[in-house]
């Protein structure tokens, strides 16, 4: 998978380079590309936005960086012969651009991205950017756009978001998460919260493990596990149990 980032603040992403992602870059896994947006303002000062048509506080994103600065990712692919010829390579990116007027980003959603050969993001600053890069970049550009928003809360920048829904779709990428056992057992995976987890010592100033996970009886410990997932989701987060399929719900005959 091939990731472009365009951004302000290229620094902002050098975690990308650390730890799982970046171990999938040198493993051949990921393709990260971080773009500096300066580099597409070609006026003395670099300018990378004005004041709102309308008025109002703050700033907003020029659309000339902008453009240019797609129009440089996505015309070598488009119509070079190697795009063409290898009809399975993406010649355009899907793009994203996190904002908080934009659809939810869900552990779905992270999945169906992590199937795309080439994601795009674009990492608006100040009070936005301007709407006809948006129009540019459709209609254009022939890109799928998503606007994207991490939960119901005000960010200063695209930057934060890019790096936590690069870390959610990268990791379910085959071969990026070494054991990919572990990726099937997570909040959000069965559409319920996680179980509680435990591990040595068994006993701990003066609170112990529950009895079942010592048993060994793998049967037992599914069932507890699940009676777990699903009193956590009532508790925490009601709103996902209509699309969980709720199978075994909690019975009293499995103590902790
Ligand atoms: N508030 C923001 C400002 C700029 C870019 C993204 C966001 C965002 C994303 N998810 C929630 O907020």
């Amino acid at each position: 998978m091939r990731i472009d980032v365009l951004t302000i603040f290229p620094q902002y992403l050098a975690p990308l380079e650390l730890s799982l992602i970046g171990k999938a870059q040198r493993d051949g896994l990921l393709d990260v590309r971080v773009h500096d947006l300066r580099e597409f303002a070609h006026d003395r000062h670099r300018t990378v936005d004005d004041t709102p048509y309308g008025g109002g506080a703050g700033m907003v994103m020029k659309p000339e960086p902008w453009a240019a600065a797609l129009d440089a990712l996505v015309a070598p692919a488009k119509g070079s012969a190697v795009a063409v010829a290898s009809a399975s390579a993406s010649a355009t990116p899907l793009l994203i651009v996190p904002g908080p007027a934009g659809r939810p980003f869900t552990q779905a959603f992270a999945a169906e991205l992590a199937t795309r050969p080439w994601l795009a993001f674009a990492c608006g600053r100040y009070e936005g950017i301007d709407e006809r890069v948006y129009e540019y970049a459709a209609d254009d550009l022939g890109l799928r756009v998503e606007v994207v928003s991490l939960g119901d809360y005000v960010l200063n920048g695209g930057e934060v978001a890019v790096l936590a829904m690069v870390e959610a779709i990268a990791r379910l990428v085959p071969g990026v998460v070494g054991n990919a056992e572990s990726l099937v057992e997570e909040s959000h995976s069965d559409g319920l919260l996680e179980y509680p987890v435990y591990t040595k010592p068994a006993s701990w100033r003066g609170r112990d493990v529950p009895p079942v996970l010592l048993g060994g009886d793998h049967g037992r410990i599914a069932a507890w596990r699940r009676e777990r997932s699903i009193e956590r989701t009532v508790a925490r987060r009601p709103d996902l149990l209509p699309a969980a399929a709720l199978t075994g719900l909690p019975s009293d005959d499995v103590e902790g």
